[in-house]
């Protein structure tokens, strides 16, 4: 039985469709996150991917259907959005100092304040050491988790991410994975991920969404049973891997 079947929904997409003046990109889609829950949005270059998140964003409207959102929301792009004059600690506690919370309405209180609030994490996701560095000081994977902190401590309720680790070598991105993988277990946010990396969707997350090409439909959906897929049984991997490239 799926352990999230009693657990809240944070995320309820019901029968989504849109189009950009006549064209139809999204064709009724329905996709639900629960508590706990990292799902990933797996679909091929064009499908709508970033529509969908664009809309649980409330950045564009959906011309029907409806969206739930049961929580708070951050999000994170796949491009480091770091400023490059401010210090990495300054970076990631920059939604903090813009939060206009009554009790810090002074800006140098306000900036110290989310200063202790953001330090006591920079030793779990590796960064110790680089809260006084500038971004141009770290690696592509480190810009990486600064950005990721930065998206935790805006919200660790529900985080969305946008192909995070697209623009990142193999390498870093495998360990960048392992990373959040591990990441995922500490903090036990629920987590949205898009992509169109099939190995990444299967090595991260509980459940899969499969999108087809536009006009998308959800192709089907994967519960992602961790005991039976892992490096221990590439054979099942595989063929799972196999199923998915097959629908996409
Ligand atoms: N504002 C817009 N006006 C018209 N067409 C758009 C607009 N935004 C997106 N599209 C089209 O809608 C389709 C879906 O775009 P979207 O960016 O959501 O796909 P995606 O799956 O995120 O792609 P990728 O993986 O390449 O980022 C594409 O064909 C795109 O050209």
């Amino acid at each position: 039985m799926n352990s999230y079947q009693n657990k809240k929904v944070k995320i309820d997409i019901k029968n989504i469709s849109k189009s950009y003046e006549d064209v139809k990109v999204l064709d009724n889609i329905s996709i639900k996150v629960c508590e706990g829950e990292f799902v990933s949005i797996l679909g091929s270059s064009g499908c709508g991917k970033s529509t969908i998140f664009n809309m649980i964003t409330n950045l564009i409207e959906y011309d029907s259907g409806s969206i739930e959102i049961n929580g708070k929301l951050s999000y994170m792009y796949q491009k480091d959005l770091l400023l490059p004059h401010k210090t990495i600690i300054d970076n990631v506690s920059l939604p903090l100092t813009i939060m206009k919370e009554k009790k810090f309405y002074n800006k140098a209180i306000r900036k110290k304040e989310a200063h202790k609030k953001v330090i006591e994490y920079f030793k779990t996701f590796g960064l110790e050491g680089y809260e006084n560095k500038y971004p141009k000081e770290l690696s592509g994977g480190m810009k990486q988790r600064a950005n990721f902190l930065r998206t935790f401590v805006t919200s660790n309720d529900i985080m969305l991410l946008d192909e995070p680790f697209g623009a990142l070598d193999s390498i870093t991105k495998s360990s960048m994975q392992n990373w959040l993988l591990n990441i995922k277990n500490k903090v036990n946010s629920t987590i949205l991920l898009i992509t169109h990396d099939i190995d990444e969707a299967i090595m991260l997350s509980d459940k899969i969404y499969v999108i087809s090409k536009k006009p998308s439909i959800v192709k089907k959906e994967f519960a992602i049973d961790k005991n039976c897929i892992n490096d221990d049984n590439l054979e099942n991997t595989v063929k799972l891997k196999k199923e998915i490239l097959n629908l996409l």
